[in-house]
């Protein structure tokens, strides 16, 4: 079987295939973030790198319009079903490195409790204001002014397992904003709750109608009860570099670089770079744009010429790319912009590998998102007592 010197898992973040059978369980039947997208626009969606590595081979409910298949794909292709029992980028990305989450994280559905709330106010010596269930982006346009003017604190939340804080940069410094959501998470780590993240969201602008987010926004998960992927690469002497908020979500745990990225292109630049010079090891980085500003927002032209921006890049990566380096392209949930709501939606998530000069192959439908973390660890040479079943020897037979 043949190993790569260095693995690249680039995460998609909501780019979903299609409603997963225990979608039901969320509300979500019919979900299809790539084929609804792909429904939108007259012509459907324009990826020829994707659609040549087999985007439009794998199989779906809704066809992706535009994305043909190929009778000889360059890469191989399948979709992944998620066992987690959530539909965050938490279950998403632990789930990918071998960790499924099993038992549900609490939500939020009638803002946080009074106690935690009274404890924030405490600490931060502010106002905590709307500690409601909100679309960040609106939050910022209706509470903006009020926030920025009090110095107060506007905390909400979403269907996940998230608390979020937004404040004007001008009012509370950055710093201080991280300090507080580091004093929210250990709280919380020593209540009886449990809180997927804790989200620091800087906002920037002069009036409410300018507001917008800045690129300091930072989460604070919690962290892996298991080992993932990431420690057991890392007491192996795998160098592993994260890329946008893999860090973040994984608390540093098995890290050694970690790279904060200001947007979708400057994250597959990050990449490019890096595989533009020589090196090894894992490389996982996660594009977070298509979910915060076009999937949560509905903004399902925006989502399309996301991909296509994406895509484009993408040609570029698979040109530099040698035959030591192996590419595996996927997501973390859905997030269909044509669907009811501004949450995540339930769904496969498409895979898609490329090794250069290696014809593509049918990978089917995968039991768990784990098969990704058990390939890297196969390739890395890593015996794997944990979840999902590498794929390396299919694809490269
Ligand atoms: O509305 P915004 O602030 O983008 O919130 C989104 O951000 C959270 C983290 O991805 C999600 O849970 C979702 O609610
Ligand atoms: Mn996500
Ligand atoms: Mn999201």
């Amino acid at each position: 079987m043949k190993r790569f010197r260095r693995v690249i898992v680039l995460v998609l973040d909501s780019v979903g295939i299609g409603a997963s059978p225990d979608a039901y369980k969320f509300g979500d039947e019919g979900a299809n973030t790539l084929g609804h997208v792909s429904q939108f626009f007259p012509g459907g969606l324009d990826l020829p790198t994707m659609a040549s590595l087999g985007l439009g081979n794998i199989k779906t409910d809704v066809p992706l319009v535009g994305v043909p298949v190929q009778s000889l794909p360059l890469g191989s292709f399948g979709k992944l079903r998620e066992v987690s029992v959530g539909k965050d980028s938490i279950n998403g990305h632990w789930e990918l490195m071998g960790v499924p989450i099993n038992k549900p994280l609490d939500t939020f559905p009638n803002g946080f409790p009074q106690k935690l709330i009274q404890q924030i106010e405490h600490f931060s010596k502010r106002k905590v204001i709307l500690n409601q269930v909100y679309s960040g982006s609106q939050a910022i346009l209706d509470f903006g002014e009020k926030q920025k003017a009090e110095g107060s604190l506007i905390i909400y939340t979403s269907g996940d397992s998230v608390l979020q804080v937004a404040a004007h940069e001008d009012s509370v410094p950055v710093e201080e904003l991280y300090r507080i959501c580091r004093f929210i998470r250990s709280a919380i780590d020593h209540s009886n709750l449990t809180v997927g993240r804790i989200i620091a969201r800087p906002f920037i602008g002069t009036h409410n109608k300018s507001f917008v987010r800045s690129n300091h926004r930072k989460d604070f998960a919690m962290v892996s009860p298991e080992e993932t992927v990431l420690d057991l690469l890392a007491a192996n002497g795998i160098q592993v570099t994260g890329i946008g908020k893999v860090n973040d979500i994984f608390s540093s745990r098995g890290i050694k670089n970690s790279i904060h990225t200001s947007s979708d292109a400057d994250g597959m630049n990050q990449v490019i770079r890096l595989v533009n010079s020589p090196g090894q090891g894992f490389i996982f980085a996660n594009l977070v744009d298509f979910d915060s500003n076009f999937g949560h927002r509905r903004d399902t032209q925006g989502y399309g010429e996301e991909l296509a921006r994406v895509d484009n890049k993408l040609d570029e990566l698979v040109n530099l790319m040698s035959d030591e380096d192996l590419l595996i392209i996927t997501a973390d949930h859905g997030n269909d912009p044509t669907f009811k709501g501004t949450d995540h939606t339930r769904e496969f998530v498409p895979v898609i590998i490329y090794a250069k000069g290696i014809s593509g192959k049918d990978i089917g439908i995968r039991e768990t998102y784990s098969d990704v973390g058990a390939t890297v660890l196969e390739n890395f040479q890593i015996e794997n007592d944990g979840y999902g079943e590498s794929f390396l020897g299919l694809i490269t037979e």
